[in-house]
């Protein structure tokens, strides 16, 4: 058997209190290398003192972290930092200096060549949808909220690091700008082989965004899992509670249509089909067909069933997921 690839990231029995308070209570986990973690939970839960802890912005009372088999209390916490790509809702960029200085600031503590520094940030912005000649000399206080965060994605990527932790990414934009940023963000290729964790408190975007998710209540971890299990296999009270408002919103975005149809002949023939494959596939989720069936523009032409048809096989899904569990 081939080994199993040991772990980017380990977090053993990791605490932190603030003087009578426990903010973070024996938390552990792993990640492999390319996974998104999401820490999810409560306003106060203690996400951000977590994620502080990976890259020792806070420095835990017990427990270990280790980044590739490395204690990270053993590194200097600038060096590990360099290699640690971190992205906060404040976004943080420095006002005085402009888009690409400000893009550039890792690469060149690291001393890269200033011509491959300027051809990244110039493949970055333009990856991001800021135009280099267009954004690259402007100032911070020349963009708009959903810009700024763009050129702190960048900054974030600019040294291409293996790791990227993210606080809130998109916690300051209108939802509007925030779902369209996500939705780049998920097809962003210079993401693609990233290891992530990233705090958020809301519950769609843990969805989209997750391989797996960390569910905080009180500094202890209430559950890790696949979105998909910690919707249909809750471990708990707290977390059947936690995602209770927004469980049908939730179960359109987790289950496919593979999931709800099956192995159907229709559906494989979407995927053979060269015209509609880059549009639905088996892994199309319910509510992107959905949408999509709903929407003005005849995209839904490719799909060989109907809304009715949809829902009636995303409620037998259901039900087969609920009686699975119950087995
Ligand atoms: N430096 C500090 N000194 C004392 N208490 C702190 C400090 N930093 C955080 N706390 C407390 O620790 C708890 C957890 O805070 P943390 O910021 O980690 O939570 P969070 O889950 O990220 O919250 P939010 O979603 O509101 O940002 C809170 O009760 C907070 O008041």
């Amino acid at each position: 058997m081939p080994a199993t690839p040991s772990p980017v990231v380990r977090v053993s029995h990791l605490s932190k209190r603030f003087g009578a308070h426990t903010v973070v209570q024996e938390v552990s986990f792993e990640l492999a290398a390319g996974e998104t973690l999401v820490l999810l939970g409560p306003s106060g839960c203690g996400k951000t003192t977590l994620l502080k802890m990976l890259n020792r912005l806070i420095e835990p009372d017990s427990g270990t972290v280790e980044i590739n088999g490395q204690n990270v209390l053993r590194q200097q916490p600038e060096t590990l930092r360099r290699g640690i790509g971190y992205v906060i809702q404040q976004v943080g960029l420095l006002p005085h200096y402009t888009v690409a200085e400000n893009v550039a600031v890792v690469p060149r503590l690291l001393r890269h060549a200033p011509a491959a520094i300027a051809a990244r940030t110039t493949a970055l912005l333009t990856r991001l949808h800021l135009p280099p000649e267009r954004y690259a000399n402007q100032y911070p206080h020349q963009l708009s909220g959903g810009q700024q965060q763009r050129v702190g994605l960048a900054r974030a990527l600019a040294a291409d690091p293996p790791i990227i932790l993210l606080d809130e990414p998109f916690g300051a934009l209108d939802p509007l700008t925030r779902s369209s940023i996500r939705r780049e963000f998920r097809e962003l290729e210079e993401l693609r082989n990233k290891t992530m964790v990233m705090v958020t408190h809301d519950v769609t975007e843990a969805f989209e965004l997750a391989d797996r998710i960390l569910l905080l209540e009180a500094g202890q971890v209430q559950q890790l899992g696949t979105p998909r299990e910690l919707l249909f296999q809750p471990a708990n009270d707290f977390v059947r509670r936690f995602f209770a408002a927004e469980r049908l919103a939730l179960q359109l975005r987790t289950l496919t249509l593979g999931d709800v149809f099956g192995d159907i002949p229709q559906l494989n023939r979407l995927d053979n089909n060269p015209g509609s494959s880059d549009t639905f596939s088996i892994q199309t989720t319910v509510n992107e067909a959905l949408e999509a069936l709903t929407s003005a523009d005849d995209a839904s032409s490719a799909l060989p069933f109907t809304v009715a048809e949809l829902m009636a096989a995303f409620g037998q899904a259901l039900q087969r997921e609920e009686d699975a569990w119950k087995r």
